[in-house]
């Protein structure tokens, strides 16, 4: 039977292209989308007709204006573990009765940590942080933007994140907070929006979880409603992947050991009853991929009104056009509580600016955080490129395993992990090493849920210590051990390389990539080139040449062009200011996106009238022979393409882009320039100039779609 990954990212072929099609159909209606009624969930339904539909009014409780100090609900400084009216002491309490989000009174919290409580007399035994060496990230540079920054922390004792958490944290051996944490925690604290972006393994993780578990135990209590089989979790953290949502919930309940706070995962793949039932017990906290919660909220089994924190994970992906579509359902289409109300963080590593332009629909008056250059590489990873054929690279990968066995070169525990471009082509990788003596597993979108899970533990066991894997692998997941990192082959977007060497070098420890580069991946070579030397690496000559000659280093490359190289906030790029109306962004101009006028991006509407809003690409026109055509690129390409890099990588894949600008142009060749060119990976809209609709919108190569 085939699992439901369909909110799995990465695993993804199939959801993004279920997404996309989703998508395509969205654009598809683009025309009629204002006759189109709202999806209702049926908890919302018979309701009056200002209510229905509608972001619900938050309850009184929180619908205070963000306080100074404290958390944006009022909620005072706190001690211990949460005690809730209703609640038994130690955080189990009964809260709100099933469905109303407390605990079930049976249940015994297991101790995630399996120590016995006596926390500091075990510690004192060990080695604080063995192994950790966050030193390694003093010199980091950190921009933060927007106002009234508060000032960074230095010690997890100056932030007042109440008793049991600070225990827990103790548990967890963090010393001291890394320099993400030390800067978005007292942010997060204060009531503030935030967009973070700070390198791979660095701690994001915690710093979103801390502020959200604290203002949950010393906010005020959440009077949820009983009797009803829906709950209302009071934090919703969304991550792209299963895996990834999984290791979050694992975080979070350690952090949230003991402090009457109820973390709850739900996510594709595996059988939705179960975690019905995990809901039913109670959620403060819900960690979730999209598609499984759009699933329970369409089942009316979750309510977001409650929702007072809301956290994306790798958001530059979830807000990408894979998940755009299902994040906008959840948070302006249901009925979490509007931006400015609830409490929104956004984190990655990487935030490409046009991303982080639609990520400000999200927000309110945010503060921006980099921690390092926004999509740089820590340069505790050793980055090595080699120059290897196609047909090389097996015997080139074995060579390397070979001499990391015979010298030991990674270590003892070392584990490896392969990065390829195919599922087919992991299977048939994986086969060939384990038929040359190398164990290994493999985890790809092809793969059952079970397979998936079982070939993570065998890798984390160092059973099979060689992982071949598909981009599933490449954000967010956090394996202890991963020493080397190989690129068998190269992705084309250089976030993707950044997220897949980020799985070594880890919270201070140093790590190796390897990436095996050859012809194909040229239109990389500018951006892994500028990276390398960045993050002070080796740059061979030879990649050096191949930049140069790749001018603009193309694919979906944003470094190039002033993009976003050099790791700042969007809102300071004049280009983005100008947009024909004065927006300030800073401000939290009403639709926070661009252009500022209704509809369009802000209100997720790719509808006629789009191309008001579409960023200044006047001249980025094909002129078709049934009328004139725009072409938009919705909302990611648009840098690139106006970009002379960019066109120029363009040129290379479709003669016809630049001789196309402005004149007449066959429909049959704007479908094969969309096949060849740009609709890879994004979504490409062209919008007919005359009426405004869309004439037809591509999302991949199979997802192209005509819709006259
Ligand atoms: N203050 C701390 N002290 C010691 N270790 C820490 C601290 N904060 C986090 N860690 C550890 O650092 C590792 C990386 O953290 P985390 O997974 O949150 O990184 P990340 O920034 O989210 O990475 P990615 O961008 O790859 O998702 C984890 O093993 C985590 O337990």
């Amino acid at each position: 039977m085939r699992t439901s990954w369909a909110d799995s990212v990465a695993s993804s072929a199939s959801e993004n292209d279920g997404l996309a099609s989703n998508n395509a159909a969205a654009a598809a209606a683009a025309g009629s989308r204002s006759a189109r009624s709202a999806y209702v969930p049926p908890h919302l339904r018979n309701r009056p007709a200002a209510l229905a539909g509608a972001v619900d009014p938050p309850p009184a409780a929180y619908t205070a204006a963000p306080s100074s100090s404290g958390n944006r609900w009022g909620g005072g400084s706190g001690g211990g573990a949460r005690a809730d009216p209703g609640r038994s002491g130690g955080g189990w309490g009964v809260r709100g009765g099933s469905g109303g989000g407390g605990w079930d009174r049976r249940e015994r919290e297991v101790n995630p940590f399996g120590d016995d409580g006596d926390v500091d007399a075990e510690l004192a035994f060990q080695q604080e942080n063995t192994g950790i060496n966050f030193d390694a990230y003093e010199d980091i540079p950190v921009e933060t933007s927007g106002d009234n920054v508060p000032p960074p922390v230095n010690t997890f004792a100056e932030i007042d994140l109440g008793e049991a958490l600070n225990l827990n944290i103790r548990r967890c051996k963090y010393v001291k907070p890394t320099p993400v944490q030390r800067h978005a925690i007292p942010i997060s604290l204060m009531g503030r929006d935030l967009m973070a972006c700070a390198q791979t393994g660095s701690g994001k993780t915690a710093a979103f979880c801390f502020p959200i578990i604290s203002g949950i135990m010393n906010g005020p209590f959440a009077q949820r409603p009983r009797g009803a089989r829906t709950v209302y979790p009071l934090a919703l953290i969304l991550s792209p992947t299963r895996e990834l949502s999984c290791q979050i919930h694992e975080e979070a309940k350690k952090f949230s050991y003991q402090t009457g706070v109820r973390v709850v995962v739900a996510y594709g793949g595996a059988p939705i009853n179960q975690q019905l039932r995990d809901l039913e017990r109670g959620v403060d906290i819900l960690v979730a991929t999209p598609g499984r919660l759009v699933d329970l909220l369409e089942r009316a089994r979750v309510s977001l009104q409650m929702i007072r924190y809301l956290a994306l994970d790798e958001a530059d992906r979830m807000l990408d056009m894979g998940f755009e579509p299902q994040i906008r359902k959840i948070v302006e289409q249901m009925d979490m509580p509007a931006r400015g109300v609830r409490q929104t963080m956004l984190f990655s590593a990487t935030f490409p600016k046009e991303i982080q332009r639609l990520a400000s629909d999200f927000l309110s008056s945010y503060i921006f955080l980099a921690v390092g250059r926004v999509g740089s590489s820590t340069d505790l990873i050793v980055q090595r490129v080699e120059f290897v054929n196609e047909s090389d690279k097996r015997s080139h990968l074995m060579d390397l395993l070979h001499a990391q066995r015979a010298n030991g070169s990674v270590g003892k525990q070392a584990l490896t992990l392969v990065f390829v471009e195919t599922k087919k082509g992991a299977d048939s990788l994986e086969y060939w090493l384990c038929s040359n003596g190398f164990p290994a597993t493999t985890i790809h979108g092809d793969r059952s849920q079970q397979e998936r899970e079982q070939a993570l533990r065998s890798f984390k066991s160092g059973t099979t210590p060689i992982l071949v894997a598909t981009d599933v692998a490449a954000r967010g997941l956090d394996i202890p051990h991963v020493a080397h990192v190989v690129n068998f082959d190269l992705p084309n977007d250089i976030d993707d390389y950044v997220h897949r060497i980020g799985r070594t070098g880890r919270a201070g420890k140093t790590g190796l990539a390897t990436a095996f580069f050859n012809e194909n991946n040229s239109s990389l070579a500018k951006a892994l080139a500028d990276l390398m030397q960045e993050s002070n690496q080796e740059v061979p000559a030879w990649l050096t040449r191949y930049a140069a000659r790749a001018y603009g280093g193309g694919g979906r490359n944003r470094r190039t062009g002033g993009g976003r190289f050099g790791g700042r906030d969007f809102r300071r790029d004049a280009a983005y200011s100008r947009g024909g109306s004065n927006v300030d962004y800073y401000g939290g101009a009403s639709s926070g996106g661009y252009g500022g006028s209704a509809g369009g991006y802000a209100s997720g509407g790719y509808g006629p009238g789009v191309t008001t809003h579409l960023p200044p690409l006047e001249d980025m026109f094909l002129t078709g022979i049934k009328g004139a055509f725009r072409v938009g690129t919705g909302i990611t390409l648009v840098k690139q393409w106006v970009g002379n890099e960019e066109i120029q990588e363009r040129n290379a894949t479709c003669p016809d882009w630049k001789r196309g600008c402005g004149r007449m142009f066959e429909e049959s060749a704007l479908i094969s320039y969309a096949e060849n060119a740009v609709a890879r990976t994004r979504p490409l809209f062209f919008f007919d100039r005359k009426d405004k609709a869309t004439i037809f919108s591509a999302y991949s190569p199979r997802e192209l779609s005509l819709n006259r």
